[in-house]
């Protein structure tokens, strides 16, 4: 872990249960590889995920087991240790390579910009190569305009012990949002083509589904389909990501479908047995082979606690050289960032779900009454009255009371998205913008643009408030102390994820209190600049650059006839920069220890 972060914290666990094949899963790191350094929880770094991984594939070697390595993409655009350097990714590409996967595949965030899905070309496929799979997914070679898969369609091998013979693909949804130096196929059209209707016809033990792509989507139950209408018995493992929770699906008796949440907060692990390998038999020595089929998860957390336990190891043995080594190298390049830098003190906790909106609480609720207008000035039109829409999926992270870091500004906001305006919006359009972007409805259903795209991935999954009751929070946590009971009726639990999937309420290998989560709109609104008693004739309307093909498909339900070449730029600088500046300037003081 990084010397910074805070001590590992002691709860009662749940096991991991080992089959014959076992996976550990990461999705939706965000490049939040040096762990959570304000949330004890989450603390484990990439380095000690690497300790962990080389641990549990010395006990599968010794029991005769199998263990692969997935990650499902979106690894980038979230964090300082990728968006704080220049070019971005500076050093969290080599951190990230250190890493053995087996299978790997691509998130939307590697597409969204044209020089981030250039360096996924000629750095993260090479760093995985004959690993990385690109199923529906091609790249436009920068100097030749020529089109070619971003990396090999599938990947066809035998595990080391238990011999099974594998069939793997790496899909991404069906996203629409990359930069033009990538395509991305409709999952529907990939699946009709004469490369995976051959592969699905291949002679296998097992297929796994890689994808940046939810369990529940219609993507996962095409590929399903597809494979089903071949081999109607041949098990199939899916690996999901993209809707940043933790997921479980089944969609038959052999095929599973499992999610390992976001940013380095979970660690997902998937085990199978039963599977009917007709290459070499390996050397069960614990594991019993089964006849009938058993699919089983657990949503680890990220600390180091968790990871002795479940390797059976102490503080002294349980690090590898090599996990000590990225651990430094996550350290330095921190370093290198000055991603500590000081910038002001938070007064307070600002929730993006764990508190109503709009409350005190709610980061939402800051960003629309404090920050939006003050940021969101332009010295030429100061004076004209002006609505800024922001779309809440352009915050990404929590802010907790204290210390906001160079680091914290990249976590909350990493995207480099720009102000934006129309000039002299009729009022009566412009106050029908956010009840259109929040409340959807027949003008989006015919384009690709669905309105609660603009929110928070974790708002795709959970359709309700969820508020938990309010327990005794243990809020000094005892580092090394001694494993409690599972079954402990301590009310002294941590709060974190208390996960219910298509498997029940048992797979979080850490036992929590409960965290509230309510949903919060698509977008919101400040205003500035407007008269106190009458409603103006005209406003700028301003906007987030993400928003722009929502919010002109939205003024033209209202009558207006507006296009790209109406949009000007509001603002030079990228909204990273705009709210780092408000808060130097509003968050003074110093609570640094
Ligand atoms: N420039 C951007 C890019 C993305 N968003 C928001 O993020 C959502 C996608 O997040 P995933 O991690 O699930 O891929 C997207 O739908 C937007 O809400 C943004 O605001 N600005």
């Amino acid at each position: 872990e990084q010397p910074s972060a805070p001590k590992p914290v002691a709860a009662p666990m749940r096991p991991l249960p080992w089959g014959q094949l076992n996976f550990l899963q990461t999705t939706d790191t965000h490049g939040w590889h040096a762990g959570h350094l304000q949330e004890s929880q989450y603390s484990a770094d990439w380095g000690d995920y690497i300790s962990f991984a080389e641990r549990m594939h010395q006990k599968a070697d010794e029991i005769g087991a199998d263990l692969l390595l997935v990650d499902t993409g979106d690894r980038v655009e979230g964090n300082g240790l990728y968006d704080a350097s220049k070019p971005k990714g500076r050093y969290d590409y080599d951190i990230f390579k250190e890493q053995d996967i087996d299978i790997i595949c691509t998130g939307n965030h590697e597409l969204y910009q044209a020089d981030a899905a250039a360096r996924e070309y000629t750095q993260t496929v090479p760093n995985f190569k004959g690993k990385y799979l690109a199923s529906n997914l091609d790249y436009i070679k920068p100097d030749t305009g020529e089109r070619i898969p971003m990396a090999q369609r599938f990947r066809k091998f035998t595990t080391k012990n238990q011999g099974i013979r594998v069939l793997a693909f790496g899909f991404l949804f069906d996203f629409t949002g990359n930069a033009n130096n990538t395509i991305v196929q409709p999952v529907g059209k990939t699946i009709e083509e004469k490369w995976f209707q051959d592969a699905i016809r291949e002679d296998v033990d097992l297929f796994i589904v890689i994808g940046h792509v939810t369990l529940h989507g219609p993507e996962y139950k095409a590929i399903f389909k597809a494979i089903r209408s071949q081999k109607w018995d041949t098990p199939i493992q899916f690996f999901g990501g993209h809707s940043h929770i933790r997921d479980f699906a089944k969609y038959d008796s052999k095929a599973y479908g499992f999610q390992s949440g976001r940013y380095m907060e979970t660690v997902g692990w998937m085990s199978i047995d039963g599977i009917k390998s007709k290459g070499k038999k390996g050397d069960l020595k614990e594991l019993e082979l089964r006849s009938d089929m058993s699919f089983q998860r657990r949503y680890i957390d990220n600390n180091l606690f968790g990871y002795r336990y479940h390797t059976g190891l102490n503080e002294s043995t349980f690090p590898t050289g090599h996990g000590q080594n990225v651990s430094a190298s996550i350290h330095k390049a921190r370093k290198a960032l000055n991603l500590d830098y000081f910038y002001g003190c938070a007064p307070k906790d600002l929730w993006m779900s764990r508190a109503p909106y709009p409350s005190d609480n709610s980061l939402y609720s800051w960003l629309e009454k404090e920050v939006l207008a003050d940021v969101a000035t332009n010295p030429k039109r100061k004076d004209k009255p002006r609505m800024v829409i922001f779309n809440t999926g352009g915050m990404r992270f929590d802010i907790f009371k204290g210390t906001f870091t160079r680091d914290s500004t990249y976590i909350v906001s990493p995207f480099v998205s720009t102000l934006k305006y129309i000039k002299d919006v009729p009022f009566k359009a412009a106050s029908q913008m956010l009840p259109l972007l929040n409340n959807g409805g027949p003008i989006f259903e015919s384009t690709e643009l669905q309105p609660w795209q603009l929110a928070p991935p974790e708002q795709l999954a959970i359709h309700y408030d969820i508020i938990a009751p309010q327990l005794s929070i243990q809020d000094s946590f005892i580092s090394g102390a001694a494993q409690a009971p599972l079954l402990s009726s301590s009310p002294d639990l941590v709060p974190g994820y208390t996960t219910k999937d298509d498997a029940g309420d048992d797979g979080d290998d850490t036992l929590h209190a409960p965290i509230s989560f309510y949903k919060i709109p698509n977008c919101i609104q400040a205003t500035a600049s407007m008269a106190e008693k009458s409603d103006p004739e005209t406003v700028d309307l301003v906007f987030i650059d993400f928003i722009q093909p929502w919010v002109l498909t939205a003024l033209q339900f209202t009558g207006q006839t507006y296009n790209n070449s109406h949009v000007e730029n509001y603002r030079p600088e990228i909204f990273t920069d705009l709210l780092a500046g408000w808060i130097k300037e509003h968050w003074r003081g110093d609570c640094r220890s």
